[in-house]
């Protein structure tokens, strides 16, 4: 569902912050996206949305090729950015009015979804005031359910959990679970390891651009004949900068 081919970018030092990667994510699949900081997690995902363009090496969004066809690669894409600082002006209710009528999403399916989701998220008594003044996490909780609204085949987070308070870290991982169950593919970066273990289904991690691990728990442990955690596997990876997949 969300099929990324041998992708290479590189921005203007010599080497490659993203080099020749290769994943897919499969219908009902979270995947977790780790790496080191500067591994390219970032921007990978910015090339998945098509905020940076590919060097080589082609995405696909629900079969719709990112650099061909656009909008509709878009339109079956939900994002959110690491760092939620946008719309500023604009209240947490028009921001959500203002991705309705961009994805044309019939009203009243979605006020529904909206008034299910603040509620989940605490949110519905901040829909009226303007998003610069929202906490960090309300800000992050905003984006999470403008990404959802119009139901997208692949949804793709940028650390989510960075500022979410334990509650919201639940319900969007009950989120994350419920959407994947449906049918569609979910990948998440994170440095929150403990969380990935338990969430995700598959995992990739990333050092310097490069996969160095895509897999699932079991069959890491089953590998290496002892129940690995996941934070000692990627210690071990991220240090010794071996691949034993
Ligand atoms: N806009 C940019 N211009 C130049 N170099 C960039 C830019 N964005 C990222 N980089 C470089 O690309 C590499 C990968 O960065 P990226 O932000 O993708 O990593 P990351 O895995 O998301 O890191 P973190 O976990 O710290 O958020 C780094 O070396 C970084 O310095």
């Amino acid at each position: 569902m969300l099929n990324i081919q041998g992708i290479t970018k590189h921005y203007d030092k010599m080497e490659n912050a993203v080099d020749n990667l290769t994943l897919r994510v499969l219908p009902g699949e979270i995947f977790g996206f780790l790496g080191p900081n500067g591994a390219g997690k970032s921007t990978t995902i910015k090339l998945i949305t098509g905020m940076h363009t590919l060097d080589s090496g082609t995405i696909t969004i629900n079969q719709f090729d990112i650099k061909l066809d656009t909008i509709k690669a878009k339109q079956n894409l939900g994002y959110v950015p690491d760092t939620p600082n946008f719309f500023l002006h604009l209240k947490g209710i028009e921001y959500l009015n203002f991705l309705k009528d961009v994805y044309a999403i019939p009203s009243e399916k979605c006020e529904q979804t909206i008034k299910t989701l603040a509620t989940k998220f605490n949110m519905l008594h901040a829909l009226d005031d303007f998003i610069q003044n929202y906490s960090h996490g309300m800000r992050k909780k905003i984006l999470i359910i403008g990404s959802l609204l119009h139901d997208p085949k692949v949804w793709v987070l940028d650390e989510p959990l960075n500022g979410l308070d334990p509650n919201a870290v639940f319900i969007l991982k009950e989120l994350m679970r419920e959407h994947a169950d449906k049918g569609n593919a979910v990948l998440f970066s994170t440095h929150m390891l403990e969380t990935a273990e338990n969430t995700c289904d598959k995992i990739v991690i990333i050092k310097h651009g490069v996969k160095i691990f895509d897999g699932v728990m079991q069959e890491v442990k089953h590998k290496m004949k002892s129940e690995v955690s996941l934070e000692k596997l990627f210690m071990e990876l991220t240090k010794n900068d071996k691949d034993i997949n």
